[in-house]
């Protein structure tokens, strides 16, 4: 699913369910009345009639597994045979082993049937693959024979049900191997498997198909994962009011750094840049020296000390080109202990390798730490954290032991909060990676927060303005630079203009 992140989204389900919530709304369903072997119909249909749409008839193979995925294979294959196309059907087990609405729809097919045996089947003629062999909740890798079939396979475009076989659609890691699909057909819900890496890549486009599930059938636990959409923090963004003043729109500090200090003054001042575009009445650059920035960027020499001594900040960041050192280190603590909003990024994080602890026990309030990969794992070695596990659990473990929200940065951004709470942001344009991105992006979620704006709603927002500022500044040639520049015109898109 490709989306314009310039609109305000149209409503799609933002609600990510894991296998295990997946298979309790399918029990629930069952148990108010709706039919397996008719969902099993519409989901197959749906697969067929998809592949229908992106694909002239071609010689198709069509895998289906022992269990519901496997069904749904039968169905698309049926499908397609009435369509015309010439289909081969292998299925992994004998017909003899299938239960229920699959073994119904199987017994619906009357074309010749190949099981597997072996290596597997041959080739021939196929030009496409259906892979309708395990869905997302399957629990241990593929069988040895099949994983090495299809990975000799791999220069046939390949349709995924629900997900490619071998990756676990709760976290987006494949259990040992999943094959590359061109797309992935998938019901009722998206799993967190399609958006996180390096599921969001395996599985191609992705298609979600409503199966006529009704949205009152819900997990019995609380859905923890979700997309992000404009409407969980719009109405938090915070328009110019008539009585405001620039101290009412919050004044930001930022420590810049310097070169004798290992730091680069450069990043600050994206930063910086970033929080007045989005609305930071007053932002200061606290620097060792003297350096220039636009005129209404407050740049000033005094002592850090003297910044976190200000009662009126309302917001502090620290990192972007800090230099990773004992003397950030301290610059951060000394923030913290204000309890204002904190935003910390780049080496505020990495001077607090090895001794996160530290950092956790000085957080004294709102804080949201912005790592990409590299710093994450720097950060969070030698804590509870497990850092063996995927994205999507370690940055939850990271907001829960922290106590703060964790934006873990890359193509899947990850919003984690203490609570356990995690939006994905899977939509942001590769050209986003470029020096002083990230730069721009804590300076955002510093505005925000400074106005006022909860750490949730801000990293939240932040990091879907920052996306749509990099779409709209186009595939090529971007620079950090131009984020800012584009920042006003993302805003007045989705800012609320009623209140002036
Ligand atoms: N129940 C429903 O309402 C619907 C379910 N649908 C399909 O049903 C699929 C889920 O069906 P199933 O729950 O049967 O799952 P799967 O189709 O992934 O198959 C699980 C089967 O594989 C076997 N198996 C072997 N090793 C396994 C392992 N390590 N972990 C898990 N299973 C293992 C199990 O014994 C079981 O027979 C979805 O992916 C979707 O394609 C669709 O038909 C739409 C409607
Ligand atoms: N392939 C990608 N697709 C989309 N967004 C990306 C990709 N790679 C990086 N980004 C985004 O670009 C920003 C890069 O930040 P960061 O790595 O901190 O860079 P820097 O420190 O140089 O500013 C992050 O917001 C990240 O999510
Ligand atoms: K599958």
């Amino acid at each position: 699913m490709a989306l314009d992140l310039l609109t305000v989204a149209p409503d799609y389900p933002l609600d990510l369910l894991t296998p295990a919530q997946m298979g309790a709304v399918d029990a629930q369903a069952a148990l108010a009345g709706l039919v397996v072997f008719d969902l099993m119909d519409r989901a197959g249909t749906e697969v067929a009639e998809v592949v229908q749409t992106r694909w002239t008839p071609r010689p198709v193979l069509v895998l289906c597994g022992p269990g519901n995925n496997g069904g749904d294979g039968w169905v698309a294959a049926r499908r397609l045979r009435d369509a015309g196309w010439p289909v081969r059907l292998v299925s992994l087990v004998p017909l003899s082993a299938l239960t229920g609405a699959a073994a119904a729809h199987a017994a619906r097919w009357s074309a010749p049937v190949e099981v597997w045996e072996g290596a597997g089947p041959s080739l021939g003629e196929t030009a496409l693959i259906v892979d309708a062999l395990f869905g997302a909740g399957l629990t241990r890798p593929l069988p040895p024979a099949v994983r090495r079939w299809l990975a000799r396979t791999t220069a046939l475009p390949l349709v995924a049900v629900d997900v490619p076989s071998g990756l676990d659609g709760g976290t987006g890691v494949p259990l040992g191997w999943a094959p590359q699909a061109a797309l992935t057909v998938t019901f009722h819900r998206y799993k967190p498997g399609h958006f996180i890496m390096p599921g969001k890549s395996l599985c191609g486009d992705l298609h979600l198909i409503d199966i006529c599930i009704p949205a009152n059938i819900r997990p019995p636990d609380r859905i923890e994962t979700q997309l992000n959409h404009p409407r969980l923090w719009q109405t938090a963004l915070r328009p110019p009011r008539l009585a405001d003043h620039k101290f009412t729109r919050g004044w930001a500090m930022i420590r810049a750094g310097h070169p004798e200090s290992g730091g680069m003054a450069g990043a600050a001042i994206l930063s910086s840049r970033a929080a007045r575009r989005v609305g930071a009445g007053l932002v200061s650059l606290v620097t060792p020296a003297a350096l220039s920035d636009w005129p209404g960027t407050m740049v000033t020499t005094k002592p850090w000390a003297d910044a976190c001594a200000e009662k009126r900040a309302t917001g502090f960041l620290l990192g972007p080109g800090n230099g990773v050192s004992p003397a950030t280190a301290a610059a951060v603590l000394a923030a913290a202990a204000t309890g204002a909003p904190l935003v910390l990024d780049a080496d505020a994080l990495t001077s607090f390798a090895g001794d996160a602890d530290r950092l956790r026990r000085g957080l004294a309030g709102p804080c949201v730490l912005t790592p990409h990969e590299g710093e994450f794992a720097r950060l969070f070695a030698g804590t509870p954290v497990d850092l063996t596990q995927g994205r999507l659990s370690r940055a939850r473990q990271a907001a829960r032991w922290m106590g703060a929200t964790i934006v873990l940065k890359g193509p899947d951004t990850l919003i984690a909060h203490p609570d356990g709470r995690v939006i994905v942001q899977p939509w942001a344009p590769p050209a986003l990676a470029t020096a002083g991105s990230g730069d721009v992006l804590a300076g955002i979620i510093l505005g925000l927060m400074a106005l006022g704006i909860s750490a949730s709603d801000a990293a939240a927002a932040g990091v879907w303005l920052h996306a749509a500022a990099g779409q709209r500044a186009g595939a090529h040639g971007m620079i950090a630079e131009d984020l800012v520049d584009f920042l006003p015109e993302i805003l007045d898109k989705f800012i609320e203009k009623s209140l002036y």
